[in-house]
């Protein structure tokens, strides 16, 4: 019995000071990292993280925090910058240019793909997509590669303008403009990523339509499931992570019959698929045609290139449609400003298709969809970065294995910065001369070394669409409805599904 008692002790004694020292790691980690709120054990800031909002909750912790604070998320240290100064300093430094240790990017997409890969990997594939992006025409300045690619994004806006207006027509003049877009946006991106477009009632391509959508809603990147694995044991996580398994597996399934096709066609006739100018017309063939070069290099397998076929149609997809969403919205219950928008495509177009040459002239325009991009951030919590060697940020010392925080919500609503930021106003981005403006904190597309890849495209498809689709549509609420701006929150920050009054316009000649 003593024996036994002595054991009890000596096993108490350990314990004691086990948590000792692991409490004064903690308290010598904790001091240098920026100040924040306490957490539980365990489940650290999680549960006062809104679920629907939390890029709301982070912003207020911004309030009492400051611009750099740091919270503390189940297993995941987070770093929050609030601030678009720090965000720039951050992101530009190669020791942040790592991906935050989540369940998201580290468990199902396992370091695979382009956004979760990391290091050398990570530069490979990303070089080779920037490159093949500028050949197929996602450039500025004018030329025949960008025409090319223009004229690819002018057949969907004609294709979302005729099916909006037929179901309009059908229905009352009341549609809900998200499937037409998601259809529309859709076979551009499919165009661009695999060289092929689907017609509207494929099966397979309502299939991937569907699993895109409840896979970006089921995990977000603040959700719990990331930080804390043993929530991933309850059964209605449980059934949710099968899903995005099985889903990703049937995915990668229809990739490798669409790579096997494209692949036996390669050798016969090299030049087939080109777009007239010497380069591969879509991204899956230039990925090929690298990997043909360079057989042995561990970067070019069939199973990273279906995640990163996964990822370059997920991230030009679901960004793009939301961001047209939310400026349908927007527009449609703003009149004063939707308007001004008709006013001025009349003014300049007189009724012609707009096209990239006309941006300068169109400030207004490209402001409204600047604004939109400002208001709902599509990536409220920014896209994390994780730290993969200690570094130091304004004074403190951020470990590597730290989640950063890009927190665009913070940045794009910051009453300091933007006048009343609640108020859908365009005109915020236009100088006295109604030149437009390009304010240093708006970063939509975040900064640094992994800036989204995909930002000129964007740009390219997100004002195309805008003026494609106002130039032909009066936008308004349906009678007696009121307009739902807070959108719901997983990887990106979309509205709610919400019919819109959509009548044809009838065009002015100049
Ligand atoms: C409105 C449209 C879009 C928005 C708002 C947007 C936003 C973003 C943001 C915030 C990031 C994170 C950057 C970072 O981690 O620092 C990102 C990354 C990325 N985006 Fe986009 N994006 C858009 C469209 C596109 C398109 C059209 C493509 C197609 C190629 C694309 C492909 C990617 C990829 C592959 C990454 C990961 C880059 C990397 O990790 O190196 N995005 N995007």
């Amino acid at each position: 019995m003593k024996k036994f008692e002595g054991q009890m002790w000596l096993l108490l004694a350990l314990l004691l000071a086990g948590a000792a020292l692991a409490l004064r790691l903690w308290l010598r980690r904790a001091r240098d990292l920026p100040p924040g709120p306490w957490g539980l054990p365990v489940l650290g800031y999680l549960p006062w993280l809104d679920r629907l909002r939390p890029h709301e909750t982070l912003a207020a912790l911004a309030l009492r925090y400051g611009p750099i604070f740091t919270v503390p998320m189940g297993g995941v240290t987070a770093v929050v910058l609030a601030e678009e100064a720090l965000v720039r300093t951050a992101l530009a430094r190669e020791a942040c240019s790592g991906r935050a240790p989540l369940y998201l990017t580290h468990g199902l997409m396992q370091g695979h793909g382009l956004i979760c890969a990391e290091g050398p990997m990570w530069r490979d594939q990303r070089r080779l997509v920037a490159a093949a992006l500028k050949n197929l025409g996602a450039v500025r300045s004018p030329g025949p590669r960008r025409d090319r690619l223009q004229e690819r994004v002018c057949r969907g806006v004609r294709a979302f303008v005729q099916s909006v207006t037929e179901a309009s027509r059908q229905q009352d003049g009341v549609v809900d403009p998200h499937a037409h877009l998601t259809e529309a946006v859709g076979n551009v991106v499919n165009s661009v990523v695999f060289g092929r477009t689907w017609a509207p009632d494929d099966p397979t391509w309502l299939w991937l339509q569907r699993i895109q959508d409840e896979g970006t809603k089921l995990i977000g990147v603040a959700g719990a499931i990331n930080f804390l694995p043993f929530l991933r044991l309850l059964p209605q996580n449980g059934r949710a992570i099968r899903w995005l398994k099985e889903g990703q597996r049937s995915q990668h399934g229809l990739y490798a019959e669409l790579v096997a096709e494209v692949r036996s066609g390669l050798g016969e006739a090299d030049d087939q698929d080109d777009d007239g100018c010497g380069a591969p017309d879509n991204l899956l063939t230039a990925w090929l045609r690298e990997s043909a070069r360079r057989p042995d290099s561990p970067f070019y397998t069939d199973r990273q290139l279906h995640y990163l076929l996964a990822d370059l149609f997920g991230a030009a997809l679901d960004t793009t449609v939301t961001t047209l969403r939310w400026l349908l919205l927007f527009v449609a219950a703003n009149p004063v400003a939707q308007e001004r928008v008709h006013r001025e495509l009349d003014a300049v177009l007189g009724g012609r298709e707009p096209t990239l040459d006309d941006q300068a002239a169109l400030p207004y325009t490209q402001a409204t969809i600047m604004e939109t991009q400002r208001i709902r951030s599509v990536t409220p919590l920014g896209i994390p970065h994780g730290v993969v060697e200690d570094t130091t940020l304004d004074g403190f010392r951020i470990p590597k294995g730290t989640m950063l925080v890009p927190l665009q919500w913070a940045i794009h609503m910051d009453p300091q910065r933007w006048d009343r930021p609640d108020e859908f106003r365009p005109e915020r981005f236009l100088a006295e001369d109604e030149t437009l403006l390009r304010p240093d904190g708006f970063i939509p597309f975040q900064t640094g070394k992994r800036m989204c890849v995909g930002d000129e495209w964007a740009r390219m498809m997100l004002f195309l669409f805008s003026a494609g689709m106002l130039q032909r549509l009066q936008l308004s609420l349906p009678d007696g409805v009121e307009a739902d701006l807070e959108g719901v929150c997983g990887i990106t920050l979309t509205p709610k599904d919400q019919a819109l009054r959509c009548v044809e316009r009838q065009l002015r000649k100049k």
